[in-house]
């Protein structure tokens, strides 16, 4: 299953707002309704939303000769969400072909969805390896955050990419899923990989993550990431930080799995991360039924950050980077394929 393609000229995306009840797939030609895609979540996951950055402007590019046009709407789209990187990474890959033409725009922003497909699978085995060196011997319980499954990326994901490894592997335990508020990613969509996978789970409460991490229920954390600054501090859904706090309280291996397209090495550290604030609504009501006093106002950061200290391993399609083990700093970007 590709979370998102181009087909026929248009793009294709799961409708991840449907999921689980409804496995709907949504045809997008009108660049303004894949910024509100974008926007409302229907494509969502950081190395996905790099996919529909560039499949967005090759969209523009192939639907007008006006490259004034292309660049207004490039903006729009790279503009729909601040946090994830890989969103403007994707747009300005693809944008950077413009002067040879919409085909070699599109050329671009089909070698960025190949390369996800393989930079997923690449992560699945280095994560595996890295858990099997730190945890030898033994089936590993997971515990998750959010999404970070095929739907987050085209094909297996990014921490869920390490899960599934670890199924094939025959090395996978029972896997935690944290509900992920307020728009439960994990309890709506990486459940539904999970099964789709055959692999045991149960979902929590994010409250219950430290205490069952605290009481030996998971033998390691694995999450994706939406920037991860020079200096390795990862910004990822809201959640993550209080996680890595009780990992680190509790002895428990705390691994980010991200595409090194995650990586942001003009963004020092992680106070420099923006972070989207989403509307109040998504936390005082949920499915438009309210869950707080009409009236009630609320925070709603939609990630959070977590400081590179308290990080095991940085894992990605190229290397695993151990903050404060002697690996260089994740900011030293080994080449990308958009700086040959
Ligand atoms: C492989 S995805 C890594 C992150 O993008 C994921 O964990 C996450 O935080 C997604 O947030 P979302 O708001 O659903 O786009």
């Amino acid at each position: 299953m590709r979370t998102i393609d181009w087909v026929d000229g248009g793009i294709e995306l799961v409708d991840q707002t449907r999921l689980p009840h409804e496995f709907l797939r949504l045809r997008v030609t009108d660049p303004d309704a894949l910024v509100d895609a974008v926007q409302r979540l229907a494509v969502r996951g950081a190395p996905a939303l790099g996919v529909a950055g560039a499949l967005g402007v090759a969209l523009l590019a192939t639907s007008t000769d006006s490259s004034e046009e292309v660049r207004s709407g490039a903006r729009r789209l790279r503009d729909a969400r601040p946090t994830a990187v890989n969103l403007s990474w994707g747009v300005d890959r693809a944008l950077r072909q413009l002067d040879r033409g919409a085909q070699a725009v599109l050329t671009e922003a089909l070698a960025v969805r190949d390369e996800d497909i393989a930079a997923s699978v690449a992560m699945g085995e280095n994560g595996a390896a890295t858990l099997r060196e730190l945890l030898p011997g033994r089936s590993i319980r997971a515990m998750t955050v959010c999404n970070a499954g095929g739907l987050a990326a085209v094909e297996r994901g990014t921490a869920l990419s390490v899960v599934q490894t670890l199924h094939e592997q025959g090395r996978l335990g029972h896997t935690l899923v944290t509900e992920t508020r307020p728009l439960l990613q994990g309890a709506r969509l990486t459940a539904w990989e999970l099964r789709r996978m055959g692999a045991e789970h149960s979902v929590i409460v994010d409250s219950a993550g430290p205490f069952l991490l605290n009481r030996d229920y998971a033998d390691a954390v694995l999450v994706g990431a939406d920037r991860i600054a020079a200096n390795g501090d990862t910004a990822n859904k809201v959640g993550s930080f209080s996680l890595a706090l009780a990992a680190r309280q509790a002895g428990v291996p705390f691994l980010v799995v991200a595409p090194e397209s995650s990586i942001d090495p003009e963004t020092p550290g992680g106070d420099d991360i923006a972070v989207e604030e989403r509307d109040a609504s998504e936390v005082v009501a949920f499915d438009g039924i309210a869950t707080a006093p009409e009236g009630t106002g609320a925070l709603n950061p939609a990630f959070d950050v977590t400081p590179a200290e308290l990080i095991t391993a940085i894992v990605t399609e190229n290397r695993v980077v151990r903050p404060g083990r002697g690996t260089p700093p994740v900011g030293t970007v080994p080449e990308r394929p958009q700086d040959r």
